[in-house]
């Protein structure tokens, strides 16, 4: 013991030094930054663009040096080859004289510290944990890979403390922490996997995926800074609730060059929160509907049927169906897209109508010719005709058009779709959906900038000769134009962020994408997020086991060949750090009943706590039981948080039960949706991603019925079978300590309830 507390007391004097480094360091960066603010009051646009490049040097490397205070440095290497030991933490530093005092956990020399087992020790002859809290050393734990080369000394001093299983055991706070210091070794080769190419991950629930996805970002930022920093790293996650849970990861990490989003917010000045139904949902995430769409604008480029006469300076012009075919053919020819072709459309036309107006006013000297083309260009009948044949169109208003006028769909889609579209209407004010969103890209692309977005890049020219400025110092000239950059900072000024830039700008470009759920993302919404890395540098984690939509793929080769064909490598984790042992068992069961083809990770824990099975004569007696059910299980897990996940409109009426009824002694649910009360009241939708000390899944049946019950009992008229597994076997697995469930029969986890 007293060895043991020797060892403590030298290890803490290693870290004192270390925190001593960084307080220096931090108030180095501090006064270079004042010195940077203060410089940069007033001066000319150049000066003002380098100093502001600094600034952001300096303002990033603080906020590096801040992040790493808690659990700076978390582990040790002896080595066989070195006599100094390697101490490895959040970031680098060394001394003055560049002597290296603390390896960054993702350098090249840190990898034996998460990759060395006794089978492949390399030259580690003994891996050291190191557990702190505010700057003191609290436990250490010994791996020894290499008993041999360990000192008499050394092996009286081994100690063992299980920093992993320490972690798991944590009471949830209801956001996501890193994991640096226990990473392990499945996953850490999974993180530094190189930056080319796309990654995907398979791992059931609580595998880690989003946290080795997170930590890969980390990484990649971290070993490709150059490339990387400059155009972010997009972050995908499924709703905004999950964004907020793993919010605090890569800030904790000490990056901030990540752009999260969720599939709803990829289009520039729309936020859709709102899902479309299973049945619009399928039709809308259908590759065919880049067929359908290209069919729709083409259909706006119309050839009348008769020749229209144009009155221009008391004369009859004729503009011909076969002036207008041509026109099109020709405008069509160019590839650009549809604004963009309109203008040449448009010259032809007015062009040939210019010279008739000529013959019939018998004007025959050239040079008049712009003139009159310039008259019938500001005449009424020649613009209401070209228009007519020609309109310049936005994504939101042809998509409206398709949505609320079903003979204009039924025209874009005959002979593509062969569906029932009417799950597609709706009225024209309705409320964007995810759904529509990369339908919108779709036609951002197709259409090409319209005329409201033309205007915004009305700007002097020193705005736009200091945007190109900063944007060839930022390194981001390739990516935007100093118009685009220039147009923008009139409407809100130079200081934004560059990720905040990037997520307004559709035509943004990313190092390297991270998608968490990728299992639940429609061919649609990959393709329009594969349009922002053309590089096809990405990383998808996800659970095919936990796919929720209807027609959901349920093999990797199949979501992803239509984008990248099979160029990418895929990866699996096989072990569950979240779920005990014996609630990943049932939950398993469940799943391989339905999909004997999927693999299910086992769980590294056996927990306190059996699944408990509480069943009621029906619904409304769920609904009465659920208040001293959550106060119950707040009793047994002090300081935890709960989740009680019901099926939609469910959802709300449990929400309203916590809410009325005091039982839960004041500890009442926050709003739907929400991680921050220490009950959530979620959808197993809603729960995807997120975990919880305890969780009550109330009424089964209405996520996932039995096969036998059919589509009786309020299941929203579902088929029976496989329907709602998928979501079901997401809420069971949320839950690190507890899982009870509150049903009145009749649902697919029945028969594994014996
Ligand atoms: N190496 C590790 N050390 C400590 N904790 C870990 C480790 N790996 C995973 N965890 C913890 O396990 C839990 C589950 O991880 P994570 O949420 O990344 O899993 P997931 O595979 O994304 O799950 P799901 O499929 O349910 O979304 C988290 O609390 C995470 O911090």
């Amino acid at each position: 013991m007293s060895e043991q507390l020797d060892e403590i007391g030298r290890e803490q004097a290693t870290l004192d030094r270390l925190y001593g480094r960084l307080d220096g360091l931090r108030a180095e960066a501090r006064a270079q930054l004042s010195r940077m603010r203060l410089a940069r009051v007033g001066g000319h646009h150049q000066n003002r663009s380098e100093r502001d490049a600094f600034a952001q040097l300096y303002e990033d490397q603080l906020a590096r040096l801040e992040s790493a205070e808690e659990n700076l440095c978390f582990g040790r290497l002896d080595l066989d080859d070195s006599p100094e030991p390697v101490y490895i933490g959040r970031i680098g530093l060394s001394d003055e004289h560049r002597q290296q005092l603390l390896m960054d956990w993702r350098a090249p020399a840190s990898e034996p510290f998460y990759q060395a087992t006794p089978a492949s020790p390399g030259n580690v002859v003994r891996r050291r944990h190191l557990t702190t809290r505010q700057r003191r050393v609290t436990a250490l734990e010994d791996d020894v890979l290499n008993l041999e080369n360990l000192s008499e000394e050394q092996r009286a001093r081994l100690s063992g403390e299980g920093a992993l299983m320490a972690a798991l055991q944590e009471r949830r706070t209801g956001r996501m922490g890193d994991i640096v210091a226990t990473i392990q070794a499945e996953q850490d080769r999974i993180i530094r996997l190189p930056r080319e190419g796309t990654v995907v991950v398979q791992g059931g629930p609580g595998t880690g995926k989003t946290a080795v996805a997170l930590h890969r970002a980390a990484y990649l930022l971290f070993r490709h800074r150059e490339q990387i920093a400059k155009s972010g790293v997009l972050l995908i996650g499924p709703s905004l609730v999950f964004l907020r849970y793993i919010e605090k990861v890569l800030p904790s990490l000490g990056e901030t060059g990540a752009v999260p989003m969720t599939p709803g917010q990829l289009y520039p000045g729309i936020d859709a929160t709102v899902r479309d139904e299973p049945a619009a949902a399928a039709l809308k995430g259908d590759l065919a509907m880049v067929r359908v769409l290209r069919r729709a604008v083409e259909l706006r480029q119309r050839v009348p049927e008769e020749t229209q006469v144009l009155h221009v300076h008391q004369q009859d012009l004729a503009l011909t169906p076969g002036m207008v075919r041509q026109a099109r053919e020709r405008a069509r020819r160019s590839g650009e897209p549809h604004n963009a072709a309109r203008v040449g459309f448009v010259k032809t036309l007015l062009k040939q109508l210019g010279q008739q107006l000529a013959e019939r006013l018998g004007t025959t000297d050239p040079a008049e010719l712009p003139g009159l083309i310039d008259d019938v260009r500001r005449s009424r009948d020649a613009r209401v005709a070209l228009n007519l044949a020609w309109m310049p169109l936005t994504p939101q208003g042809l998509l409206r058009d398709l949505w609320s006028k079903p003979h204009r769909l039924a025209e874009a889609a005959a002979g593509i779709l062969h569906a029932d579209l009417s799950p597609l209407e709706r009225p024209k004010d309705a409320a964007w959906t995810v759904e529509d969103v990369p339908l919108l890209d779709e036609l951002a692309e197709l259409l090409g900038e319209g005329p409201e977005q033309s205007g915004r890049s009305a700007v002097s020219s020193e705005e736009r000769e200091y945007a190109a400025h900063v944007a060839e110092m930022t390194g981001v000239s390739e990516y935007v134009d100093a118009d685009q950059l220039a147009a923008r900072w009139a409407a809100e000024g130079p200081s934004t962020s560059l990720a905040e830039r990037a997520a307004e700008d559709r035509e943004w470009t990313y190092g390297h994408m991270i998608v968490d759920e990728a299992q639940d993302l429609s061919p649609m919404q990959l393709r329009a997020l594969y349009r922002r890395v053309p590089s096809k540098s990405a990383t998808l984690v996800g659970d095919l086991a936990q796919t929720s939509r209807a027609n959901g793929a349920r093999n990797w080769a199949d979501i992803l060949r239509p984008h990248l064909g099979n160029r990418f490598e895929a990866h699996e984790l096989t072990v569950s750090y979240r779920t005990p042992a014996q609630i990943m068992e049932l939950a398993n069961r469940l799943l391989t009943a339905h999909f004997p083809e999927l693999s299910v990770p086992r769980g590294v824990r056996e927990g306190d706590w059996a699944p408990q099975f509480r069943r009621v004569p029906d619904t409304a007696a769920a609904l009465s039981e659920v208040p001293a059910a959550a106060a119950a299980e707040l009793d047994l897990l002090p300081g935890g948080r709960l989740a009680v996940i019901a099926d939609g409109s469910l959802a709300d009426e449990v929400l309203q039960r916590l809410r009325a009824d005091d039982a839960t002694g004041g500890r009442t649910a926050g709003v739907r949706g929400s991680i921050d009360a220490e009950i959530a009241v979620l959808t197993p939708v809603e729960a995807k991603g997120l975990e919880f000390d305890s969780v009550i899944v109330v009424e089964p049946r209405r996520i996932a019925p039995s096969a036998a019950s059919g589509t009786a009992g309020g299941n929203g008229g579902r088929p029976s079978g496989a329907t709602g597994i998928g979501d079901l076997y997401v809420a069971l697995t949320r839950p690190t300590q507890r899982l009870v469930i509150l049903g009145s029969g009749g649902s697919a986890i029945d028969e594994f309830t014996g």
